[in-house]
């Protein structure tokens, strides 16, 4: 029997894509970063590291610029697939690796997984990041574009804090760690040590927090331990 052109065209695209390594673009401190190394970490997926420094606007080069024409990091290259945003990255890799999900079965702790995942994604991340927060320095103040972060900051935190308390276990969603874990570690580490948001405000995301503190996948792919990490 002959393979359809639809099944010759997704075998063509899985062999482009399965024999070379994984490329990251990173920066040691973006937490967006963070996320996808954490999930790489967890679905013990190896990958070549790419760092990408947006302290020194490396992201406006114009080799980066064909990767993400947004000048954001990260970006996960797979052959000649190109995936940038780490809630996209991470769907993607959910699919390609499916070993240690990072999205439950249940339709429920799935949708609050994804929802979490948004907030932080869509309704905090983006108001802290590091260009906006420059614009506002230079526009109305340090004192002020610091405050706005927190006020920011706060309320996504609450808001996490009122959609998880009554799922939260060790993780999240449960016992397990998923897609939520995923975005909120790196944001409550970001959030204490760059912005010090006071997490004794938000109980159930402080305990959390403890958990995530002794995860080896977290450690391993923490902003400290990557090769363009400065001490
Ligand atoms: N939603 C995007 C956000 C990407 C993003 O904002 N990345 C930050 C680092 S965490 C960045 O590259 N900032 C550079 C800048 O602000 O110029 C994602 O999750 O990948």
């Amino acid at each position: 029997m002959e393979a359809s052109s639809e099944q010759q065209k997704k075998s063509e695209n899985s062999s482009s894509s399965s024999s070379s390594k994984l490329l990251l673009y990173s920066y040691w401190q973006s937490s967006c970063s963070w996320r996808v190394r954490f999930a790489l970490s967890l679905k013990g997926v190896p990958y070549e590291y790419k760092p990408v420094n947006i302290t020194k606007g490396e992201q406006f080069s114009p080799d980066f610029k064909r990767l993400n024409p947004l000048h954001f990091v990260p970006v996960l290259v797979d052959g000649d697939i190109v995936v940038s945003d780490s809630y996209a990255i991470l769907l993607y890799l959910e699919d390609k690796y499916p070993q240690r999900p990072l999205l439950p079965a249940d339709p429920r702790l799935k949708a609050l997984n994804l929802q979490a995942a948004s907030i932080i994604n869509s309704n905090i991340q983006p108001l802290h990041m590091l260009s906006l927060l420059k614009h506002l320095e230079e526009k109305v103040g340090p004192e002020e574009s610091l405050s706005f972060a927190q006020l920011k900051i706060e309320k996504g935190l609450l808001a996490l804090e009122m959609l998880l308390k009554d799922f939260a276990s060790r993780y999240a969603t449960g016992d397990e760690v998923y897609m939520a874990d995923v975005f909120l570690a790196p944001q409550i580490v970001v959030s204490t040590s760059r912005f010090n948001i006071n997490m004794s405000k938000f109980p159930t995301l402080s305990r959390l927090y403890e958990s995530y503190k002794i995860l080896l996948e977290l450690e391993a792919s923490s902003p400290e331990r990557q090769p363009d990490a400065v001490h």
